[in-house]
């Protein structure tokens, strides 16, 4: 697993063997993780909880390097939809990827701590604090542990193009109007919310007709947040920082 021991970026995943037949059973393998930029070097990296740009307001516990790590079959998958919409001026940008167990829990501590409310306006201006999860805007258990799960969105990298299949402002080099800013925790954010502009609502429905395409699946609270179907590892939670 290359994120375990001396992992560099770019290096190729060491998967580790299977069990001898009759062996004694031994703890479970590392999981075979790969930098998105080894595989898709032209989707975008904004990795939000390695910096303060997040909810927490500050560096997330277990991200010591500001890098997409994910299964090699979501990477793949995220560069079959890259290579789709190139030709039509886009890119993706990706906010997280893998998210070690750590990071869930530093965010359920903060979720607990009543008096910490710095980012309530940017971040969950309607949503008491300590509901977050309850509501489905952030999980105890997350598919981002398990390797497969993205957070993105679609950046503009030839606006003319770009018109011909998204609606709204289309300057070169901004992200897409998706109505919200990634990790808003409010029903706006929610991806089939109708009270939203006619462009907004037809640009979420075409990222989530792309990305469904290439296999993923999106969670109705997060426009952002996708799932690879069929994921390897979609029993384990694993704990390995992000490198
Ligand atoms: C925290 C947000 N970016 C997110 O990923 N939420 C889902 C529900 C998760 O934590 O898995
Ligand atoms: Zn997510």
């Amino acid at each position: 697993m290359v994120l375990a021991g001396c992992a560099q970026r770019g290096a190729p995943p060491q998967a580790a063997p299977g069990p001898a037949p009759g062996a004694v059973p031994s703890a479970p393998s590392a999981p075979d993780l790969v930098p998105l930029a080894s595989v898709a070097p032209s989707i975008q990296q904004d990795m939000r909880y390695h910096g303060a740009r997040n909810f927490l307001g500050r560096p997330v516990a277990g991200y010591a390097a500001p890098n997409c790590w994910l299964s090699r079959p979501a990477a793949q998958a995220l560069r079959a939809a890259q290579d789709e919409i190139a030709p039509q001026g886009l890119r993706l940008k990706v906010f997280d990827c893998y998210r070690p167990q750590a990071a869930v829990d530093d965010f359920v501590r903060w979720a607990r701590d009543p008096a910490d409310q710095k980012t309530k306006r940017a971040y969950y201006p309607r949503v008491p604090k300590d509901e977050l999860f309850q509501r489905g805007y952030i999980a105890e258990r997350s598919g981002h542990s398990r390797g497969s799960t993205v957070d993105l969105t679609l950046v503009v990298a030839d606006g003319r193009r770009a018109s011909h299949v998204l609606q709204g402002p289309l300057a070169d080099g901004d992200e897409v109007d998706m109505g919200t800013p990634f990790d808003l925790f409010d029903e706006r954010s929610h991806t089939d919310y109708t009270n939203l502009s006619p462009d907004v609502r037809h640009n979420r429905h075409w990222l989530r007709a792309l990305m469904e395409r290439h296999g993923w699946r999106n969670l109705p609270e997060d426009w952002w947040h996708y799932t690879l179907q069929g994921e390897p590892y979609p029993d384990r939670y694993f704990d390995l920082p992000v490198r």
